[in-house]
């Protein structure tokens, strides 16, 4: 692991998983009810790239290997659960454009050099949706609550999945927790 800063080194060697997943419900965070049927993962899978919203996250560490976290807002879908900033991709935009805008607008800095982690389909409660997470290496700025939300950096140890959005504890179990592959990204 040469090269990483001495904690991210720690992060990547020494997690490992010892909570068992609770209900939404359990965990207080809001699942709104819509209208969007459940589809199946094949039907997700076989929706055109272009008819699915494109949600792109970016996964930050800062120099003591802890991870930029913001909590969700009242009435909102998953509505007071942590998540990683990002959002919507919007028309003309890139993945790459979309994570500038919203880390500019949501957490107030200018994020650069995005490497791809994880992506996964999901139903939403009002469409399905495809989101997609970035490993972010550089950043410039202080990351505050720009759209009045709480924002903070997290010890990944202290990292509880259960009180992040289902695709994102997904992400956090397989890629962060648990990291070779991260790791390997970040060397890259
Ligand atoms: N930002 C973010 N969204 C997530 C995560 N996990 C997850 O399932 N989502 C879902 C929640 C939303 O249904 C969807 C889009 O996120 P968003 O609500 O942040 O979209 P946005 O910033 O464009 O907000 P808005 O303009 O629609 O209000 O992605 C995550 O870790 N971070
Ligand atoms: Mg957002």
């Amino acid at each position: 692991m040469e090269g990483l800063p001495q904690k991210l080194e720690n992060i990547f060697t020494n997690s490992s998983l010892s909570q068992s997943a609770t209900s939404l419900e359990e965990q207080h965070i809001n699942v709104v009810d819509g209208a969007n049927p459940f589809l199946s993962q094949e039907e997700l899978d076989n929706i055109p790239d272009h008819q699915i919203r494109h949600v792109v996250c970016g996964v930050i560490f800062n120099e003591y290997g802890q991870v930029l976290v913001s909590r969700r807002r009242a009435g909102v879908e998953y509505a007071n659960s942590l998540e990683f900033p990002g959002g919507k991709v919007e028309h003309h935009e890139t993945h790459e454009q979309a994570l500038l805008r919203e880390f500019e607008e949501e957490v107030g800095i200018t994020v650069a050099n995005f490497k791809p982690i994880y992506d996964q389909r999901v139903n939403g409660s009002s469409e399905p949706f495809h989101i997609y997470f970035y490993l972010i290496k550089d950043f410039f700025g202080q990351p505050y609550g720009a759209e009045g939300q709480d924002v903070f950096w997290l010890n990944v140890d202290e990292i509880d999945y259960n009180r992040f959005p289902p695709a994102t504890q997904l992400l956090i179990q397989n890629f962060i927790l648990t990291n070779e592959y991260l790791n390997d990204i970040y060397r890259r």
